[in-house]
């Protein structure tokens, strides 16, 4: 994603929780340290800025509970995550204050980067923050993240972030050094892809869940974030946090694990939000004339293609748009609410000429499909 020649070259870098920990699931201050030291060095050169999504809370503070992961409850292991972020934080603040570095804390759920108000707030704040080179340190808000609102995975919410940062390129920093034919763990004869063109459906089909007791997600919660970093034009490297000087190689291009390419016809960021960011609050299925008009004429979408109306929306409301086969055709914010729709609609069916009212998704307020997978 460019600006024009606004800025310092933006990144991203996600450090999962596997990649914190020790081999008993004990935070490493050794494996931070690491990690801190490189950013520190790539922010004083001066060509890049990072923001980075951490991991570790829960395992920081099961470690200092003395709990076991596999024994606890939802609830407690989000009172681990309230024990665990003031420690792993505080960690972070003394090693970067080391290397002459603030850090600045964000904790975000789903429901925050959902909202486009907030989305603007978070971007305003992390931009401020990169200004006065401050290292911003994002993590999900495990204790008030119920099921529903849950990211669950740090790289959902990296893919995210990516968004929310305009970042350049978007690093996943993990147990094992890329994308690979089949997981490892179980398929050892299995072969590291070093360059991802297009995340097809075969890509995804390659990647498996997690590999290790303390990871979450696993390889497709990656693809997740990747598809919607590439869609916004933002190169995504999926890498080993244990290879040496890994963040200065992926960012560079060296071929330390596997690079997923931008697409070369990137969507805006307000789209990619639309697109990834906001579950829809209902549907709009429309005819087959008005799947034509949107695909290939670029229009807005009018009273006449909607056939029916699913849901109950406000006006602003993020809606989905299908076709009477149930394809999803792309999504939008709508201009009316769900009620005035059928309103419209049963003013239709008495054969009222609707032509003439204000188009209910404009152009501008909408992805489709297409356009996210266009390449
Ligand atoms: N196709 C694949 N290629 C590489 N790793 C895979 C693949 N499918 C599943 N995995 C697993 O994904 C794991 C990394 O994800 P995860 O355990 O969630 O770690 P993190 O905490 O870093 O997010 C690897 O350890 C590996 O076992
Ligand atoms: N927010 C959680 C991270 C969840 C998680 O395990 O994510 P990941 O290690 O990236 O698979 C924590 O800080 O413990």
């Amino acid at each position: 994603m460019s600006i024009g020649a606004r800025r310092r070259q933006r990144a991203v870098v996600k450090v999962g929780s596997s990649s914190l920990t020790d081999g008993a699931g004990v935070l490493s201050v050794a494996k931070m340290e690491r990690l801190v030291k490189q950013i520190a060095e790539l922010q004083r050169e001066g060509c890049w800025h990072i923001v980075l999504v951490s991991s570790g809370a829960i395992a920081a503070g099961l470690g200092k509970l003395g709990w076991q992961r596999a024994r606890i409850s939802m609830p407690e292991k989000q009172a681990a995550a309230a024990v665990g972020q003031t420690a792993l934080m505080e960690e972070y603040e003394r090693l970067f204050a080391r290397e002459g570095l603030h850090v600045g804390q964000l904790l975000l759920t789903r429901a925050d980067v959902e909202d486009r108000k907030r989305f603007v707030h978070i971007r305003n704040t992390v931009q401020a923050l990169l200004r006065h080179e401050i290292v911003p340190i994002i993590n999900e808000n495990d204790t008030v993240a119920v099921e529903e609102i849950r990211f669950g995975d740090n790289d959902s919410l990296a893919g995210l972030a990516a968004l929310v940062s305009e970042a350049d390129k978007l690093v996943l920093l993990t147990d094992i050094d890329g994308l690979y034919t089949a997981n490892p763990r179980t398929h050892p004869e299995a072969t590291r892809i070093d360059e991802v063109v297009e995340i097809t459906d075969e890509i995804e089909r390659l990647a498996g869940g997690v590999g290790s007791a303390v990871g979450t997600g696993g390889m497709r919660t990656k693809m997740t974030a990747a598809k919607a970093a590439v869609q916004a034009g933002v190169e995504v490297v999926i890498a080993s946090a244990q290879t040496p000087d890994v963040l200065r190689r992926a960012l560079s291009g060296e071929p330390v694990g596997t690079r997923f390419l931008p697409a070369a016809q990137p969507v805006s960021l307000r789209k990619s939000w639309l697109m990834h960011a906001p579950k829809p609050e209902g549907a709009l299925t429309i005819d087959a004339g008005a799947v034509h008009a949107l695909l290939t004429g670029g229009g807005s979408l009018l009273v006449p293609g909607i056939v029916s109306v699913t849901g109950d929306f406000q006006e602003g409301a993020v809606i989905l748009l299908q076709s009477v086969k149930g394809d999803p055709v792309g999504k939008g914010i709508t201009s009316f609410s769900a009620r005035d729709l059928d309103d419209l609609l049963a003013r239709r069916r008495s054969g009222e000429d609707l032509h003439n009212v204000h188009e209910v998704v404009h152009r501008n307020d909408m992805v489709l499909v297409m356009e996210a997978n266009a390449r």
